[in-house]
């Protein structure tokens, strides 16, 4: 996909770890500023890999490859000669388990440790701390110690740590894993929040029917190279694509696809399509009046 507005680029990237595993074999990708990314592929295909070299928590280990990071102020940035807290300030990451970020006794110093650090107006952190907890549904615990919180909870604290650093990019390392509908939904419309502010979000996820929901492109690894690029709907209706990276594609799509109706990815988009194919007009109901379909 062609980004006028990158705000990272991954050019010829490999990543081989001690021992030899190459987990990345020579990746070019560019992010726009304000996707919403998600990384899709079996265990193993090197999502992590990739994810952990947008803001430098790996580098390249080719002499060739580069990430470069474009800031909102128009500044250029190569994660190889820069350090870890100065890429941190333009792109944060969640760990895919929240305690291995949660080092405070209450949720409020948890959001407060980031922005002190780089020297932020401690009246202004006030404000920004009840905000971005409220973003993420969090309102009110201000003062509560994380291990009272619930696993997903916990997740939902974990991304406003990064999301309070003000950062141009997030990258979440599976946000839901674990997670029941309700917090998964929660996690992501957090971060569909942010996102909606014009941030761009990166997850990575096993969840298609989230990734359907909510991303605005998907980047389908297989083996360390990227196998397909593009919206959610050309994705997954790669059908080959899809079985050589073990990945089903939402349900819904499956079945809308299978009756004849393809491009629906969503239970709404499908049941809109039926809906649509199959009454007249005047006799349809919407799907708010028959509530969530899950
Ligand atoms: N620290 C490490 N040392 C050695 N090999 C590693 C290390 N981290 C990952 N690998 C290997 O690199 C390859 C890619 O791993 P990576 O974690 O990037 O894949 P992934 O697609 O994120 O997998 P998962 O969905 O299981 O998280 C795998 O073969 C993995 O075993």
């Amino acid at each position: 996909m062609s980004h006028p507005d990158a705000v990272i680029e991954v050019a010829d990237v490999e990543h081989t770890y001690k021992g030899n595993t190459k987990a990345l074999a020579g990746v070019d990708l560019t992010i726009g500023r304000g996707e919403f990314v998600a990384i899709i592929g079996k265990n193993g295909s090197g999502k992590t890999t990739l994810a952990k070299h947008f803001n430098g928590l790996l580098r390249p280990t080719n002499s060739g490859g580069a990430v470069r990071l474009h800031t909102g102020d128009g500044r250029t940035i190569d994660t190889r000669g820069s350090r870890l807290h100065h890429l941190a300030a333009t792109v944060g990451y969640v760990f895919q388990n929240p305690d291995r970020q949660i080092f405070h006794d209450t949720c409020r110093e948890e959001l407060q440790f980031g922005p002190r650090n780089l020297g932020a107006d401690p009246a202004a952190l006030v404000h920004q701390v009840s905000e971005t907890l409220e973003l993420v549904g969090l309102e009110g615990r201000a003062e509560v110690n994380p291990i009272h919180l619930s696993r997903g909870e916990r997740q939902r604290l974990a991304i406003a740590s990064t999301l309070v650093m003000g950062c141009d990019v997030v990258v979440v390392d599976e946000p839901t894993t674990g997670q029941d509908r309700a917090e998964s939904r929660k996690i992501l419309d957090s971060l569909a929040h942010h996102h909606a502010q014009g941030r761009t979000v990166v997850i990575i996820s096993h969840d298609m029917a989230l990734v359907a929901e909510y991303a605005t492109r998907v980047i389908a690894m297989r083996q360390g190279h990227v196998l397909a690029d593009g919206t959610p709907a050309e994705v997954f209706s790669q059908r080959e694509v899809l079985q050589e990276t073990n990945i089903r594609p939402p349900q819904a799509a499956v079945l809308a696809a299978e009756i004849g109706l393809p491009g629906a990815l969503t239970v709404d988009q499908a049941v809109r399509s039926m809906r649509d194919a199959l009454l007249p007009a005047g006799s349809r109901t919407t799907v708010s009046q028959i509530g969530e379909v899950e």
